[in-house]
């Protein structure tokens, strides 16, 4: 997906909701486990209850590689279902990866060729030679975490370097010579308020996938005060507040409200700055 048909999509629902697919085998409501299939079958509710009321699924791979093949399955299945049924849906692959060119030359195409997502998320750690592999597919983006969600983001991600210059910004600017803002996006954890008006002087157009909100208790609205460009420029994420909303068998109408009420959220905060 272009950048261009991102942001339609945004206008045209009025939302920038990403419903996180932190599909746990442990949480499934119990009825859902005697079918041949209970994760792609609770991804499958999940999607068809949420989808008028987002633009993003981002599937987060530890939730399907624990679980082996079959959670591989699942996960193909999820990707495939979305596919065919909702093609407008941007669907961003959490697997945070990265390695040594060769490697992650293949970490590239087992995503975008085989399992055909839009996006992938990637560390930076490893630098350039580390992320170009992800690069250059077309419609493809990369998502470099740049300042995440946890506190541990204060370990490294929040050090300066003798200019007073953090080690986020230092990605930030640095990544940005390695591709443009219609391939790359970064993370930015929504509990990291404030910060998102430093990351906006040094990264103004690109996207900026925002988890925390729900479970970690990051601000929508102050993650839109400080990050939101003309554009929007934001993808928020929430995942087990959605998907976890009720644990019976009404889990998909109590996904539906809680993404119907986040997205009502989004739409006010699009209109208040200008963007609908
Ligand atoms: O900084 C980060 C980067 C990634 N995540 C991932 O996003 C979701 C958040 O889930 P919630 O249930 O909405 O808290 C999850 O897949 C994380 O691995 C993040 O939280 N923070």
């Amino acid at each position: 997906m272009t950048r261009e048909e991102l942001i339609k999509n945004i206008k045209s629902k009025q939302s920038f909701l990403c419903v996180g697919l932190d599909s746990d085998i442990k949480k499934l409501p119990a009825h859902l486990l005697s079918e041949p299939n209970p994760i792609f079958a609770f991804n499958k509710a999940i999607i068809d209850a949420t989808a008028p009321y987002a633009v993003a699924y981002k599937p987060n791979m530890a939730f399907y590689e624990s679980l082996g093949a079959k959670g591989w399955t699942a996960l193909e299945e999820t990707v495939s279902y979305i596919q065919n049924n909702y093609p407008d849906q941007f669907i961003i692959a959490d697997a945070k990866r990265g390695d040594i060119g060769n490697t992650s030359t293949l970490y590239a195409r087992s995503f975008f060729e085989h399992l055909g997502v839009d996006a992938i998320t990637v560390a930076p750690y490893m630098g350039q030679d580390s992320v170009s592999p992800f690069l250059g597919y077309d419609s493809k983006w990369v998502v470099l975490l740049a300042l995440t969600s946890n506190k541990g983001s204060y370990d490294f991600q929040l050090t300066e370097d003798k200019n007073g210059k953090r080690l986020f910004e230092n990605v930030i600017e640095t990544s940005q010579q390695w591709a443009s803002d219609k391939e790359m996006m970064y993370v930015v954890g929504a509990t990291q308020g404030k910060m998102f008006a430093d990351i906006r002087k040094i990264a103004p157009n690109h996207f900026l996938l925002v988890p925390g909100v729900g479970a970690q208790g990051g601000s929508l609205e102050e993650v839109a005060k400080y990050g939101m460009n003309s554009d929007c420029g934001l993808l928020v994420n929430s995942s087990r507040g959605i998907i976890y909303a009720s644990s019976g068998t009404d889990f998909a109408e109590a996904a539906a409200r809680e993404a119907r009420i986040l997205a009502g959220q989004m739409s006010e905060l699009l209109k208040a700055n200008g963007i609908i």
